[in-house]
């Protein structure tokens, strides 16, 4: 099985970025370690403070994002940081070619039930002439990402990356310590019968997500004329993961649940770079207005609706929109 850098090289992937790549991984294979050790190291549960998301912060999301901003900052690599746990931007060196956002642990409400979770990471180059302090520099739409990324700390520790050449599979190899390729440019089958969205929402949803999910419900006796099966793991990495693997759509939708927050998931570090690794393996990835890549993007913390996954499903779905 081939190693990380030499499958990079053969994407063409400039020395440098592979150098930032190889700088992310060491921090997620430490995360992984810390993450496999949690209940030892006193690491479950939460702390008492509340991100500017105004979610309450569990000891490993501060963990993870910790060690992850620490290791890109001082790399020399990194010009600013976004990360889902730091309120704005994070200046690095001034001189440093490329922005990182990411989500240091993605499904954090699964981490005291010992359930999936990930890290979520996408990068951009940094725009020649603005200062490292300048939050507006990270106000770049997804379709300009040079790489994007997770690591699901699942029964392996994978990673599935993509720098614009496909989207592949890498394990890590706990015996040499490194992430060996075990599966390059995968596809995402274009059509499915299983869907992932959270359906204790659905009174909140709008006429045409109602409709569309009553009639996957309805199955072969409704107007689909199949039945679809249900899966929700409640992480974004392990929802993707899935339909990276084997297909499938996967959306959260906009809601009144809360009218002033009508989207939960975030665009700089969930919503881009998933649908980058999407669109490199096939599939699509929208909001019922358009191409989640081409949104440009107005502050770090932005939410956005998200559907994605299956081309020809995504296409069904979008069609009770019109
Ligand atoms: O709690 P819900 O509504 O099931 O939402 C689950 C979604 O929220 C998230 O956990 C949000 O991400 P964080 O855990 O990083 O805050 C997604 O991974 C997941 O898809
Ligand atoms: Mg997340
Ligand atoms: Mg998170």
């Amino acid at each position: 099985m081939q190693r990380l850098a030499p499958a990079l090289r053969q994407d063409n992937v400039p020395l440098d970025l592979i150098s930032l790549i190889k700088t992310i991984l060491a921090a997620t294979k430490e995360i992984s370690f810390r993450v496999s050790q949690a209940h030892l190291g006193g690491l479950m549960g939460s702390t008492l403070d509340e991100n500017i998301q105004g979610e309450v912060q569990k000891k490993l999301d501060v963990v993870a994002n910790e060690l992850f901003k620490d290791i890109l900052l001082e790399s020399g690599f990194v010009r600013a940081i976004s990360s889902e746990e730091e309120d704005s931007s994070v200046a690095g060196d001034p001189e440093g070619k490329f922005l990182v956002s990411f989500d240091p642990l993605d499904g954090s409400s699964n981490i005291d039930i010992n359930s999936l979770i990930g890290t979520i990471f996408s990068i951009h180059e940094a725009i020649p002439g603005m200062d490292a302090e300048d939050p507006a520099q990270f106000q770049q739409p997804g379709n300009k990402q040079v790489c994007a990324g997770y690591v699901l700390y699942g029964p392996s520790t994978m990673l599935v990356m993509t720098t614009g050449s496909g989207t592949h599979f890498y394990v890590l190899d706990r015996t040499h310590g490194g992430y060996l390729l075990v599966d390059r440019n995968v596809q995402v089958p274009k059509d499915t019968q299983e869907f992932a969205i959270n359906m204790s929402n659905q009174r909140f949803w709008q006429a045409p997500m109602q409709n569309y999910i009553n009639d996957l419900v309805a199955g072969e006796t409704g107007p689909r004329g199949k039945n679809f099966n249900m899966r929700w793991i409640a992480a974004m990495v392990g929802d993707i993961h899935r339909v990276l693997t084997r297909g499938g759509i996967f959306t959260y939708p906009a809601d009144n649940k809360k009218p002033e927050q009508p989207y939960k998931l975030r665009l700089m570090y969930e919503a881009n770079p998933m649908s980058f690794l999407i669109e490199q393996a096939g599939g699509a990835a929208m909001t019922s207005q358009g191409r989640i890549m081409d949104i440009q993007p107005e502050s770090i913390h932005q939410r956005v609706e998200v559907i994605m996954g299956s081309a020809n499903e995504v296409e069904t779905c979008l069609s009770y929109y019109k």
